[in-house]
């Protein structure tokens, strides 16, 4: 990419999205597309194309989706396989009619199989049944995936897909029950310490081991392989660490001072038992990430305790 290359960013307003155009922005790129949902909405086929046609973007990075947790996953089952389908289809459509140079598409780690060997290596992908509550997003994911294989395939597009590991930082949406466990647990024992509160519930049994990227790290795995992988092949961003869901309450609860009980709400959905990347692809083409578990959540704990922002609660 070059200094001044145009670059569209879908989803500029998110927490990934935004600490991409943070990354390009503080390396120099001075041409940048940003279109929130209320300007451009990414569902209507004729508006995407519309503006892909006036704007000729010449790179991509498609990180809008509708995103949320273990519970906003298994509730709006339809909106996620629909939006996030149709949001796929719509860019990577109109990206091929405009002749876009290159575009990373942003999956997860919940496209791998729920039972799947661990670490997760990429050859895993669509090699057995997934994880039930988030079925419907992992279907969209794949087929944003095959979407940018098969017009490679077909077109010569050089479209790339990433599979972050599970996210947080800077900019999360902090929602009591749609977001993902670590906003969801900086925000629970923010409000039981200031609440003078004798215990905050965790959901599940706290055994499911999850592994957590800092999104700024991952702003910047994005920048890194837009700029030097070319592959058809997926390549996981993660960290390759991880620790059980008790051990996170534990470690947030410290940073944040809660002085406390953890209680269990075993009715609530421990989801997928581990699913921890496989990174060494990502190590041998040359990154690896460098904010600390610790760090990234104190981060996002001042961020989160900062009163002159508003956070997003979708
Ligand atoms: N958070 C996580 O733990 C993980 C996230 N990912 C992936 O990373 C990407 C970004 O996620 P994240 O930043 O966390 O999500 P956010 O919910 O923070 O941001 C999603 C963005 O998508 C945009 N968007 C949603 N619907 C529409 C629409 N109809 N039209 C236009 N824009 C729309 C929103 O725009 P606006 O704000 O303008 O409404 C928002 O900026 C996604 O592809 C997600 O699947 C992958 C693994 C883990
Ligand atoms: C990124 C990833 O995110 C989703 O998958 P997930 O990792 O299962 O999501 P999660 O972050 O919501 O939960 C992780 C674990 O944590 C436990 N847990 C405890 N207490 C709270 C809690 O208070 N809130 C939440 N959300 N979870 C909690 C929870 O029960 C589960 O065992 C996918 O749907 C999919 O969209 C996807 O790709």
């Amino acid at each position: 990419m070059e200094k001044n290359s145009k670059i569209y960013i879908a989803g500029h307003r998110g927490m990934v999205g935004s600490a991409i155009t943070r990354k390009l922005q503080n390396e120099g790129f001075e041409n940048l597309i940003l279109k929130g949902s209320k300007e451009l909405d990414l569902r209507d086929q004729n508006a995407v194309l519309d503006f892909f046609k006036t704007e000729q973007p010449d790179y991509v990075f498609l990180a809008a989706a509708k995103v949320g947790g273990i519970i906003a996953n298994n509730t709006y089952r339809a909106d996620f396989l629909y939006e996030n389908l149709i949001m796929e289809c719509n860019i990577i459509h109109s990206a091929y009619l405009t002749n876009v140079k290159k575009l990373m598409f942003l999956g997860s780690s919940c496209i791998y199989p729920k039972l799947a060997p661990q670490p997760l290596r990429e050859d895993y992908l669509l090699t057995g049944p997934l994880e039930e509550t988030n079925e419907p997003y992992a279907i969209a994911k794949i087929a944003g995936i095959k979407m940018c294989e098969t017009y490679r395939d077909q077109y010569g597009c050089n479209y790339i897909s990433v599979m972050p590991t599970n996210l947080y930082g800077i900019g999360d949406n902090y929602h009591p029950t749609n977001s993902h466990v670590l906003p969801a647990l900086i925000r629970k024992f923010h409000e039981a310490k200031v609440n003078g509160e004798e215990a905050v519930t965790i959901w599940g049994t706290g055994s499911p081991k999850r592994e957590f990227l800092y999104a700024d790290d991952l702003a910047e795995a994005c920048l890194f392989l837009m700029e030097t992988y070319n592959g058809k092949e997926l390549v996981n961003v993660g960290t390759g660490e991880d620790l059980t869901i008790a051990e996170l309450a534990n470690l947030v609860k410290n940073i944040v001072g809660f002085e406390g009980e953890l209680k269990f709400d075993t009715s609530k959905p421990d989801g997928t038992p581990r699913k921890l990347m496989d990174v060494n692809k990502l190590h041998n083409l040359g990154w690896k990430h460098h904010t600390s578990l610790e760090e990234g959540v104190l981060s996002a704990y001042n961020d989160f305790t900062d009163k002159s922002k508003v956070h997003s609660e979708r």
